[in-house]
């Protein structure tokens, strides 16, 4: 059985993590934790993912779990998952990271942290989007330059990173497809007279609404014809699915930094 604490538990992808893990065969939620502030924190767990009370309450920091579990799942910030990934690793316990918005510094640290403990970090868990990084990739080498690339993404009015982790992984592998420097090319958003669009940048486009839970399109533009491959999402549930097969894989791999492709067995 696995022991799996949650991270940010109040949260829209931490408290569905945790209502899933007690439907699922072989692991047990242990515990959640939210920041001191927290109003939930003291409460019953049973307050935020509902049912009968649990015994177990919603604790102020990541110390009070680490003992518990085999494993953290993390969907907070990418500063915070980083401390919790330092408190991890002191604990020897294993990580899945779910939060977006790392800078490339962030991600170089949290790649040296996982040196010693294992660790899944990717900006989206669900099997849909991790075949569409693939199918993406294969366009992108297949079309060429001819074909202007723009990445479109559109998710809730309470996210506050942009653009998505998924559309910055999207913009990543296009580039990468292609040889090009995505530094160089990426062009985040147009506005007055910008001249003609050049061969080589590739477009991230980000839209934010209401409760559209995410949303993000790959565009391939040509003179005469157009490809687009979009994913959308009905619910959070595919990224909460993730992220517990996530964390029931990674108890059994060795210390290292994994994507969601190699969880899935599809890298
Ligand atoms: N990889 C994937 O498949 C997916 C990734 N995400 C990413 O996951 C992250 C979270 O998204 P979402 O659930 O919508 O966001 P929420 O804001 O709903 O949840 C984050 C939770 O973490 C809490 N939190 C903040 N600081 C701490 C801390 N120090 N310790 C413990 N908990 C803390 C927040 O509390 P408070 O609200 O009080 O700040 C909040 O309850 C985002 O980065 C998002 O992009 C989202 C969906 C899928
Ligand atoms: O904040 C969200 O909600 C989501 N964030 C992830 C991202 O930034 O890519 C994944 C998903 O689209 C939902």
């Amino acid at each position: 059985m696995v022991r799996a604490a949650v991270a940010g538990i109040g949260g829209r992808m931490g408290s569905r993590i945790a209502q899933l893990i007690r439907e699922t065969d072989g692991i047990q939620l242990v515990g959640g934790f939210e920041h001191p502030q927290h109003p939930q924190r003291g409460k019953d767990i049973a307050q935020i993912i509902g049912g009968d009370a649990t015994g177990m309450t919603v604790s102020g920091s990541i110390e009070d779990v680490l003992p518990l579990a085999d494993v953290v799942i993390d969907f907070t910030t990418a500063a915070v998952s980083l401390a919790h990934l330092k408190s991890a690793v002191s604990a020897k316990k294993a990580m899945v990271i779910g939060s977006t918005g790392f800078s490339a510094d962030q991600l170089e640290q949290a790649k040296e942290l996982a040196r010693t403990t294992p660790c899944v970090l990717t900006p989206n868990m669900s099997m849909g989007v991790n075949i569409l990084f693939k199918l993406v990739s294969d366009a992108a080498r297949l079309l060429g330059k001819d074909f202007d690339v723009e990445i479109i993404e559109a998710h809730h009015r309470f996210k506050k990173d942009a653009p998505s982790g998924t559309a910055v992984k999207l913009a990543q592998i296009v580039a990468q497809s292609l040889n090009r420097n995505l530094d160089e090319v990426g062009v985040y958003a147009r506005h007055g007279i910008i001249g003609e669009r050049t061969e080589q940048e590739i477009g991230i486009q980000t839209l934010r609404g209401g409760d559209i839970v995410g949303e993000h399109t790959v565009l391939f533009a040509g003179l005469g014809e157009r490809i687009e491959l979009t994913h959308r999402a009905h619910s959070r549930d595919n990224f909460a699915r993730g992220a517990i097969h996530a964390a029931q894989w990674v108890i059994n791999q060795p210390p290292g930094l994994y994507d969601m492709q190699q969880v899935l067995g599809i890298s």
